[in-house]
């Protein structure tokens, strides 16, 4: 089973960070793959530069139809939108991890960066909430990634890892690998 992530939407200089958080949280929370529906160099470039260092295999996709994708998916796949009006994660996860262990299938989760267009909630096979309050995607992504996965993929270790970081008590546990 994998997990991807699909970001809708992008506004330039004011969404950089926060693409760019959105990206990396994927990977250190399970995702496989980030695919984003606009090209920006930077955000590519630092989570290109994050995947190099602390190793794994993340990539990174740009697509031109975003509808496309998601459909193509469905085939062997799930699709998740979270959005703030949808159904109540405490709910409804049980229901979504019953349904992917017992098919096997893929999980696609759509985040927005704006307001995101109408197909997507019919797209989507749940309409999931992080609680009904507006927030933030990268939150709602990390508490939807956590729960789903049981916070089994928060320690992932890479072998090709350059840094990696042992958990301490009491100090920086770092490892560096030399060129
Ligand atoms: C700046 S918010 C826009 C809020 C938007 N009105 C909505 O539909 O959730 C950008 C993205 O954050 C995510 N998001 C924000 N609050 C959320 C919540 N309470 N539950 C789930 N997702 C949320 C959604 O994916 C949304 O598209």
């Amino acid at each position: 089973m994998a997990i991807e992530i699909l970001r809708l939407g992008h506004r330039g200089e004011r969404d950089k960070r926060i693409s760019t958080h959105v990206a990396l949280t994927s990977r250190a929370l399970g995702a496989e793959k980030i695919i984003f529906t606009e090209e920006d160099k930077h955000v590519k470039e630092s989570v290109e530069r994050i995947v190099e260092a602390w190793g794994g295999e993340f990539k990174f996709e740009v697509v031109k139809s975003w509808r496309s994708y998601a459909k193509r998916f469905k085939d062997n796949g799930i699709v998740v939108h979270l959005t703030m009006y949808g159904e109540n994660i405490n709910k409804i996860m049980t229901e979504i991890r019953e349904d992917i262990s017992k098919t096997n299938k893929n999980l696609l989760l759509i985040i927005g960066a704006e307001k995101v267009p109408r197909e997507a909630y019919d797209l989507a096979d749940y309409n999931l909430s992080v609680g009904n309050q507006p927030h933030s995607e990268v939150a709602a992504l990390a508490i939807f990634l956590d729960r789903f996965t049981e916070g089994k993929t928060l320690y992932s270790e890479y072998d090709d890892a350059k840094i990696k970081v042992t958990p301490s008590k009491s100090e920086k546990c770092v490892f560096v690998e030399k060129d």
